[in-house]
């Protein structure tokens, strides 16, 4: 237990953004190696590594997949191992999912499994997204890393440790990123009718986007806009020229993904003719929902109900994103809800997990493959 926390604590030191992985990668390498390394074998694709663990018997192959990136957050949690580099954190539990992933590993390499079982450390899931560039590097030039059943959770602060929270079929929503960069007519504060103030468009453009969600969305189905970062102008006195929108879309399906960007072009027109600039938009990267495949969550959901230490939960879909949904369009498998029991939510700057949750989920995924 606590080399588990030494190692979360050390990831968590160290959150680098997508593709950037560069120390996270090295540390868990290093990890890697001081394993005996006669049933496993260690593959790198650009900061990910996949270590495959030969079994004993083996008449198919699981896969088990974490993330490894951290968030653009400045950390407030005060903890004394709290974010080394200025700007970043592991706010998505990410250094808890990488801790399991090695632990499960770890557990193998010691005691091998009757079946194969391939672990996926994949990089930039919070974006650009790593999964669906891996699964085409692994189809073309390695199918040997292919897994015939494949597993991810992620940690839930509002459930408490020990949750194993999951469904068959739609688990996480179908993501699309969105950036609006708007081109006006900057000048001086106190001349306003001679420019094109594109703080007072995106302002404007905001407002509008939210009555895709309440007038042209059926009620009935789910949808969200959110921008999360807004940006113009360059000082108090000079009206904003430029301006730029940056958010994400969610949506249950892709012919609903299909129908808000149409209505959000549409409403950029508007803006267009009306505060007399230009619009450009860029989709950014888009998720595949997360789907997950009847039987195999199922499996999870009766293996939590007969594990000492676990909460079995039918859990309802989320507005989450998560490119695991990539795998899962390939592969049978499932993802679940790892409950963490904390204050704050997944992106906040002051989330602090119970790392208890450690132990419990190591033991949790380490059995449930033994069974498959
Ligand atoms: C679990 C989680 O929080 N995932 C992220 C995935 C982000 C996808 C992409 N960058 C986007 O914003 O659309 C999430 O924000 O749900």
């Amino acid at each position: 237990m606590d080399s588990l926390i030494q190692i979360r604590r050390d990831l968590h030191q160290i959150p680098e953004l997508g593709f950037q992985e560069y120390k996270t990668q090295k540390y868990l390498l290093d990890q890697l190696s001081q394993l005996p390394q006669d049933n496993l074998t260690i593959t790198t694709w650009k900061t990910g590594i996949i270590v495959k663990i030969v079994g004993k018997d083996p008449t198919k192959t699981i896969g088990w997949r974490t993330d490894m990136d951290g968030l653009p957050i400045i950390e407030e949690t005060g903890l004394p191992f709290t974010s080394t580099h200025e700007g970043r954190m592991h706010a998505c539990g990410h250094d808890f999912h990488m801790t399991i992933a090695l632990a499960l590993v770890k557990s193998l390499a010691l005691n091998p499994p009757n079946q194969n079982v391939i672990v996926y450390f994949q990089p930039a899931e919070e974006g650009p997204g790593g999964a669906e560039p891996m699964l085409e590097w692994i189809k073309l030039e390695r199918p040997d890393l292919l897994p015939d059943e494949i597993y991810a959770l992620h940690i839930a602060p509002e459930h408490p440790v020990g949750t194993v929270a999951t469904r068959p079929g739609l688990l996480f929503a179908n993501t699309s990123e969105l950036f609006i960069d708007l081109k006006g007519l900057g000048g001086h504060a106190a001349y306003p009718h001679k420019t094109r103030d594109m703080t007072i468009a995106s302002a404007n453009l905001i407002l509008q986007l939210q009555t895709v969600i309440s007038r042209n969305v059926d009620p009935m189905e789910s949808a969200v806009i959110t921008i999360g970062k807004m940006t113009s102008g360059t000082v108090q006195n000079i009206i904003a020229e430029n301006a730029r929108l940056e958010g994400t879309i969610r949506t249950l399906n892709a012919n609903a993904m299909n129908d808000v960007k149409k209505r959000i072009e549409a409403i950029c027109k508007g803006i267009e003719a009306s505060f007399e600039c230009s619009i450009s938009i860029d989709y950014g990267s888009m998720y595949y929902e997360v789907n997950n495949d009847e039987e195999c969550a199922n499996k999870l959901l009766s293996f939590a109900e007969q594990f000492e230490d676990c909460i079995p939960v039918l859990s309802p879909a989320a507005m989450t994103g998560e490119d695991f949904g990539y795998f899962l369009k390939e592969i049978p498998g499932a993802l679940f809800w790892a409950g963490a029991n904390c204050e704050y939510g997944l992106h906040h700057a002051k989330i602090s997990p119970d790392e208890k949750l450690l132990q419990v989920n190591a033991k949790f995924v380490e059995q449930f493959l033994r069974t498959l």
